[in-house]
């Protein structure tokens, strides 16, 4: 329990208490009264006050809302912090909203009192708010009470606990946001942050529950993002920018834009979607990175269409007649990896591909991209968090599943079409019988397709044989690449 408050004597009282103890103490009394000069007396007082008052168990550090001129940081985060610490036990609450906050803001009221355990003692807060009588000026400010034997631990680490947990809400609280140089101003009251980017709010749904992708690949990158997250002063002593690279490649459809949308979500980091193709050269490129921000996604989607735009870096000086872009590979990787790689904190780089096979092998140079994460077709059991999404089906418990995992393991089909095909009907069965044939029938596709290019390959052996069969050949080939 929390120690009780502290009695008060006042120090006549104390003093005549302990005078009429003893005839010897009336003796003292009336010689400080009668001889012993008022300053004299009342420094004896003090002493006696000093004595017997009981000793305090408890230590209240008051931490202001203003700090000098300045906001102060505890007091904030203090704010932000006991938002969530609100019992059952607190009478009065207070509660509000500005137009851009999604979310109401929950608060005490004053005099109200919130306590708090933290490792295993427990400290008191109040929250005081007081007016002059004319009402001009005001003082708002937090009284933290804990047991003195406390002081270090409470000052140390459980303040620091304060910071850094209201940190992390504020941190989910934060509205992402997504940068585009095709987007004039901003939709957002919050405005943009970077210099020549247009903004609107990130309101892609995609999160790390809904992705459907295998368990283990997907608690690799939170883990790494985590990771990332955390070695802000790793990476100042290992003498790297603190910056993140990720290259996704795989097919259409299996979730490569949604996995940047479920990173943002999660690290409540902004997106700069960068289009190489209206960026007109390397001093351009420069200039629009450098007015991206902190905490953010650096996103170039399609790199391999791109890096044919970009052109080679033995051909740096000569336009490109399709695109009229000057901005080269080598422009892209000085900011990977080069000098101006440190701009800015907490950057994370994306590039996306469905073709790795045709990107420079520049880009694919062990430590350039720090993870390549393939998005390949789904797997059975990556369709159960399809199932969750659009059916609300848990633990797979229909009896289709079993069969559809079955043909999905043994067939090429992406999240996308998969996803499409679960939003076919509002009946689960109706869907699910859907989900069968459309895998079913994609299976048929497949083995024809696998029978014709086997037929090819044949051809193609006859027709080293042959020349005028070799027409033949190529057009087979076009067929499976079609
Ligand atoms: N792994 C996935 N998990 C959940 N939904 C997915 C997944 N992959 C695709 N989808 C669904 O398909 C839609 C398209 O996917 P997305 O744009 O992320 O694919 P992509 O790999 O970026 O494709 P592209 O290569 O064409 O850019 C998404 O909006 C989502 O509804
Ligand atoms: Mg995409």
């Amino acid at each position: 329990m929390f120690p009780s408050s502290d009695f008060f004597f006042s120090p006549s009282a104390l003093f005549s208490a302990y005078a009429s103890l003893t005839g010897f103490s009336m003796l003292i009394r009336s010689i400080l009264q009668d001889f012993v000069p008022e300053k004299l007396r009342l420094y004896f007082y003090g002493l006696f006050e000093r004595f017997f008052t009981p000793k305090s168990k408890n230590l209240t550090v008051v931490i202001d809302d203003k700090f000098g001129v300045n906001r102060n940081q505890v007091f904030d985060a203090a704010e932000m912090y006991l938002r969530n610490k609100i019992g059952p036990e607190t009478k009065r609450l207070r509660v509000g909203k500005t137009p851009k906050e999604k979310h109401f803001t929950i608060s005490i009221e004053k005099g109200e009192e919130i306590t708090d355990s933290f490792e295993n003692f427990e400290v008191k807060w109040i929250y005081v708010h007081s007016e002059s009588e004319k009402g001009d000026k005001v003082k708002r400010y937090y009284e933290l009470t804990f047991d003195k034997k406390l002081r270090d631990k409470v000052m140390g680490s459980y303040l620091s606990h304060v910071v850094a947990e209201s940190e992390e809400i504020k941190r989910n609280l934060r509205v992402v946001k997504l940068y585009s140089q095709d987007v004039y101003g901003s939709d957002d009251e919050d405005g943009c942050a970077g210099g020549n980017w247009g903004c609107i709010r990130l309101e892609h749904p995609s999160t790390f529950d809904t992705l459907a992708m295998d368990p283990g690949a997907k608690k690799k990158i939170i883990d790494d993002l985590e990771r990332f997250l955390k070695r802000r002063e790793f990476y100042k002593r290992v003498g790297k920018a603190w910056k993140r690279g990720y290259l996704l490649y795989g097919p259409p459809g299996t979730g490569k834009s949604s996995l940047i949308a479920a990173m943002a979500n999660y690290l409540k980091f902004d997106i700069f979607d960068i289009e190489l193709s209206s960026i007109y050269d390397n001093g351009d490129l420069k200039r629009v990175l450098l007015s991206t921000t902190s905490r953010s996604i650096l996103v170039i989607e399609d790199i391999d269409c791109s890096t044919t735009e970009v052109k080679d870096r033995e051909d740096e000086n000569q336009e490109d007649e399709k695109t009229n872009t000057k901005v080269t590979l080598s422009g892209i990787l000085n900011f990977i990896d080069g000098l101006w790689s440190s701009f800015g904190d907490e950057r994370i780089f994306v590039f996306t591909t469905n073709h790795k096979e045709r990107l420079d092998p520049a880009l694919l140079r062990p430590g350039r991209m720090d993870m390549h994460i393939h998005m390949s077709y789904c797997t059975g059991i990556a369709f159960r968090t399809l199932v969750s999404n659009y059916l609300g089906l848990d633990g797979l418990n229909h009896p289709l599943c079993e069969e559809i995992e079955r043909l999905i393991d043994s067939t090429e089909v992406t999240p996308a079409e998969l996803a499409e095909e679960l939003m076919q009907d509002d009946d689960t069965d109706v869907v699910l019988r859907g989900v069968v044939s459309f895998v079913e029938k994609r299976k048929l596709e497949r083995s024809k397709a696998e029978d014709e290019v086997s037929i090819c390959k044949e051809v193609v052996i006859k027709a080293n044989d042959d020349d005028e069969k070799q027409s033949g050949s190529v057009n087979c080939m076009n067929k499976k690449n079609e």
